[in-house]
């Protein structure tokens, strides 16, 4: 059955992972028998340094990339029973992602990228859309800054659109890649925070890559990523 092994209370849940890439002739492991469960309502820090494997991990547990063996369920679905179009369908309505930069649309106001995930969604904008969109920002603290244009905003007001658009479509499950890597340290600590309060009120099951351990107490739990394991040994494989 999909989502056995304890994932009837995790929203996410990694189980004995392994990817590899391409290496010359032979393959890269990225990461080694890879497991994590996160409930909804809890934030769990990915811990490690530069080519450990933490966004080979986000890029999985985000069904982007196809790991070599092991599973990954999404919201209690079993991601390897879909196929690319089911993927991306689910991928849509219960994920969430947010980037080391928000990229957003620079002629689009903060709310029209917010309802523009709707359109996304293939959704026609509504008034629900809307309020829902309204509601985020100010959930985010940009109800006032919403007819402003990215170039209107600091990098931590636009780094907020960019959580609040992540959330527009209600996701089970957030992924964060590094959100402060181009804030100063009172606003990347301001993001931490509130991206803390949002998964405890929406009750999402969030994965912070991050490489900044003085950061970490807004996490219910913390995991080391090292060489493409998780916290625990490595089942032995060679890396190269
Ligand atoms: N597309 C790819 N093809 C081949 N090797 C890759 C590819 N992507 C990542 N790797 C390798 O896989 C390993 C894990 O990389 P990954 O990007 O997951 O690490 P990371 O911990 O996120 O690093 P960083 O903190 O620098 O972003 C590294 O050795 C990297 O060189």
């Amino acid at each position: 059955m999909a989502g056995s092994a304890g994932s009837a209370a995790s929203s996410l849940v990694v189980e004995d992972v392994t990817l590899t890439y391409p290496d010359g002739g032979g393959r890269l492991t990225a990461l080694d028998g890879v497991s994590l469960e996160v409930p909804g309502g809890t934030m769990t820090a990915v811990l490690g340094p530069s080519g450990s494997g933490k966004s080979s991990l986000l890029a999985v547990a985000a069904t982007l990339v196809t790991p070599d063996r092991g599973r990954v369920v999404l919201d209690g679905v079993d991601t390897g029973t879909l196929s690319r179009a089911e993927q991306a369908a689910l991928r849509r309505r219960r994920l969430g992602i947010v980037f080391q930069q928000p990229n957003l649309l620079a002629s689009l106001t903060a709310l029209e990228q917010l309802e523009l995930m709707a359109h996304v969604d293939g959704r026609r904008p509504s008034r629900q859309v809307r309020e829902r969109a309204r509601e985020l920002l100010a959930a985010v603290g940009l109800a006032g800054e919403a007819g402003r244009r990215p170039h209107q905003m600091s990098g931590g007001q636009r780094q907020r659109v960019g959580i609040a658009r992540a959330l527009m479509n209600a996701p089970a499950v957030l992924l964060v890649d590094e959100p402060t890597s181009a804030l100063d340290h009172e606003r990347g600590g301001a993001v931490l925070e509130l991206l803390s309060r949002l998964t405890r009120e929406r009750g999402t099951a969030t994965v912070l890559v991050t490489h900044d351990r003085a950061r970490l107490s807004v996490a219910d739990r913390v995991v080391e990523m090292a060489d493409g394991c998780l916290s625990s040994p490595c089942r032995g494989q060679s890396r190269g």
